[in-house]
Parts: C-alpha cells; sequence; structure tokens
C-alpha cells in the first residue's frame, strides 16, 4: 500500500444536489450537527490521507472557509466545472502543478461514510494494477419496465453498483482525463476510455451516496449507530425443581436431590446470560429465536442459544466486553463450581475466563427460591464493538 505522502484525495463537491433538494447543496447540509463534507474529510484523514484537494463551487467558498480548523488542516479548495469530470479535471491539473502524488483517489463529497477499510482495499489494489474501484454485485433481480409495467428481466451476473473512491495512478488519470471529450459517469469510464485496466475491490453497503432527500436519514441512522460503543442487557429466568438426580447450571453438571424443568435441558443461568446478550443487541429473547413450541429444541443444550447470541452479535459487529451472571437459590451450593461454571461459559463464548464472572446468592430463605420450588437467574452483558 502507498504511502499517504504519496496519495492524494480529491474530494468532488461543486454540484448543486438538485435531486436532494433542500436550502444548500446536499454536501453542505447538516448531518449528525456537522456538513457533509465535514464527515468525507474526516473519513480520509481517519485513514492517514493527508493531502486533500476539495472541490468546491464558487458560490459555496464561504462554507468551505467556514469550516473547523481541525477539518481544514492538509485540506486546499479548487473550483470545479459545470459536470463532475469537469469538476475532477480541474482538481487534478492543480495536483499537476505542485509536486504530483503518486496516486490518487477521487471520492464524491456526499459519500461521507466512506470507511478506511474501502480506502485501503482500493488503495492496496493499485499496487497491481493502474485502476482500482469499490463496488458491490448486484444481488437484486433486475427487470425492464415501461409505462409501470414489467417488460423483461436481465441478467445480473457480472453486474456491479459503482462505488468512489475510484483510485488511480496519478499519470494515468491525468492523461486519461485530459484526452477525454465525452461526459463520463465516473472516473473508471475515463479511465477505460484510455485503455485503463481498473480492478474491482470490495465496496460497502454504508459508502451510500447522499442523492435523494431520504438518504439522509438512512446516513444519519448509520452515524448514530456508529456512535454507540458500548451496549448494555440484561437477562432473567426461573426454572422450577422437579424429581431427578442433577442439574445444569452454567454449562455444568452438578449432582443434586432434584432437577430443573424445562423445554431444554433447563440451563438457567445460561438462559439469563443469553437472554442478556440478545437484550444488548434488542434483538428479543431465547424464546424469539429458538420457541420452545419448537419440537427440535425439546431437551436442547443450552450452548446451542449461547453461542447463537455471540455469533450474532458478531454479525452485528459486537463481542463481549464482559458478563455477570448470578445464581439465586439455596441449594446446590454454587461456590465450589463457579470457577468451573466461569471456564464453560467462557470456552462457549470464545473469550478469556477473567470476561465472566459467575456468582450465587440466597434469597435468606424467603420465596420461592427460600422453599426451594426452583432457582432463578440473573445476568448483566456488556458488549462492546468488534
Ligand atoms: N459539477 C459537478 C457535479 C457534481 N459534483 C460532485 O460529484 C459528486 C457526485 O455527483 P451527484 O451525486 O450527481 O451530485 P450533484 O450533481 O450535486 O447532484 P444532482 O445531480 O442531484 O444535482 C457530488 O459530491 C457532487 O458534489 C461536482 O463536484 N461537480
Ligand atoms: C461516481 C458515482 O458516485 C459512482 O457511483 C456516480 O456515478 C455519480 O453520481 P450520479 O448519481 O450517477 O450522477
Amino acid at each position: 500500500m502507498p504511502t499517504d505522502r504519496d496519495t492524494a484525495a480529491i474530494i468532488v463537491a461543486a454540484g448543486r444536489g438538485t435531486r436532494a433538494g433542500g436550502d444548500l447543496p446536499k454536501q453542505w447540509q447538516s448531518l449528525a450537527g456537522r456538513p457533509v463534507v465535514a464527515h468525507t474529510i474526516s473519513a480520509f484523514r481517519a485513514a492517514s490521507i493527508a493531502n486533500i484537494v476539495l472541490v468546491i463551487h464558487p458560490e459555496d467558498r464561504p462554507r468551505a472557509e467556514s469550516l473547523p480548523p481541525e477539518v481544514l488542516t492538509g485540506v486546499t479548495f479548487v473550483e470545479g466545472g459545470a459536470t463532475r469530470d469537469a469538476s475532477v479535471r480541474n482538481a487534478l491539473e492543480a495536483l499537476a502543478l505542485g509536486a504530483p502524488p503518486a496516486t490518487v483517489l477521487i471520492h464524491d463529497g456526499a459519500r461521507p461514510l466512506v470507511s478506511a477499510e474501502v480506502i485501503g482495499r482500493v488503495l492496496d489494489a493499485l499496487a497491481q494494477s493502474p485502476g482500482a474501484a469499490p463496488a458491490l454485485a448486484v444481488t437484486d433481480a433486475l427487470w425492464r419496465g415501461e409505462a409501470g409495467l414489467v417488460t423483461g428481466t436481465q441478467d445480473r451476473s457480472g453486474l456491479w453498483r459503482a462505488q468512489t473512491p475510484q483510485g488511480f495512478r496519478f499519470p494515468d488519470i491525468l492523461a486519461a482525463h485530459r484526452a477525454h471529450r465525452a461526459p463520463a459517469a465516473d472516473d473508471v469510464a475515463v479511465a477505460r476510455a484510455a485503455g485503463l485496466d481498473v480492478s474491482i475491490v470490495e465496496g460497502d453497503e454504508s459508502n451510500i451516496k447522499l442523492t435523494f432527500a431520504a438518504d439522509f436519514a438512512r446516513v444519519e441512522a448509520i452515524l448514530k449507530d456508529r456512535a454507540m460503543t458500548l451496549r448494555i442487557g440484561n437477562g432473567y429466568d426461573v426454572h422450577a425443581f422437579t424429581a431427578g438426580d442433577h442439574v445444569w447450571l452454567c454449562g455444568v453438571r452438578i449432582p443434586h436431590d432434584k432437577a430443573l424443568l424445562g423445554h431444554s435441558d433447563a440451563d438457567v443461568g445460561m438462559h439469563a446470560l443469553t437472554d442478556a446478550i440478545y437484550g444488548a443487541l434488542a434483538q428479543g429473547d431465547i424464546g424469539r429465536h429458538f420457541p420452545p413450541s419448537d419440537p427440535q429444541w425439546k431437551g436442547a443444550e443450552s450452548h446451542i442459544f449461547l453461542r447463537h447470541a455471540v455469533e450474532l452479535a458478531a454479525s452485528m459487529g459486537w463481542k463481549l466486553g464482559n458478563c455477570d451472571v448470578t445464581l439465586v437459590c439455596e441449594r446446590p451450593k454454587i461456590g465450589p463450581h463457579a470457577a468451573d461454571m466461569q471456564a464453560k461459559l467462557a470456552e462457549i463464548m470464545g473469550v478469556s475466563p477473567d470476561q465472566v464472572s459467575v456468582k450465587a446468592t440466597t434469597s435468606e430463605r424467603l420465596g420461592f427460591t427460600g422453599r426451594e420450588e426452583g432457582i432463578a437467574s440473573l445476568a448483566t452483558a456488556l458488549l462492546v464493538r468488534a
């Protein structure tokens, strides 16, 4: 991957945003309290790209100049043209006047959620290819239509949804833009017209281009979710005693003069912990994911539920920070088994035992736990960004 000194980013922000509407061009509208372009610039800085050219419309210069100093560090302004490709060309010519970079990333100012990972993938691919750009494979069926009726289908194989930043070796894309005469949808089109190969790298569903007014709400929601770095949940479960000779608690089989009654193995501690994780994710409880009405879960070992909750968390970008399980019972005595329970839960969740606490209390012989009619359990789980 080239170093940040070898790479410049051109952020095109000179459009008028007619489709998005609003009092200001979309890239100057407020998104989570900052202008859209401030987010876009910050995303490149977070990917260690320090040399940034912001292409602006002349009318927007006062807005650009009033961006906060920490956003403007390392940013130079270039005035755009009547079309996107004219705006890019102006920025390339401005870069060519100084000490030109080895590579350039050309990005829509209206894509504020670009990630360092996407930027990194484009830069990595440029080591092998004169051009690289992120894209997502088309997964929906495609139709042709006329007057509100489907008139045919379109094979989607080999079709991609193009994103930015589109990266190139600087001299190649400068020459390509200088030679290009026709209107171009993007810089990949300009590069390909000049005979350059462009590699496709994996894009990102969050790398949304603000095009219509409704896109702001989608982008705001993603930003809000990203701002949350911790999630906490609690779980509570109860199982009644029945006749038997052992109980399962936090994955450990404990000989006892009763058993716990339940549709699954009735591991009350593991159920409370599993519900705490689902709760932290706002994803309901065990019953929602493993309905008791479904016979396939009869007698199921509860590690299946706990592992599912942890895997669901991972798929949503979260991992366990720590958890705390309390068992409420007079008997069996938990103390002698607590370390085994801690180790077992840690193994199931793929975490270190010091992230797991298992403790117990009696209810001073009060209530159903005091009368030894059943066991209750409470759990708290803290999730952190994976
Ligand atoms: N003359 C232009 C036109 C577009 N862009 C920039 O190119 C990006 C992608 O273009 P698009 O989403 O089409 O923006 P607009 O042209 O502003 O939108 P619209 O077509 O709705 O007016 C945007 O960041 C836009 O500011 C630019 O710098 N100069
Ligand atoms: C460059 C681009 O963002 C690639 O997806 C896109 O072509 C520009 O926006 P438009 O909405 O097609 O004008």
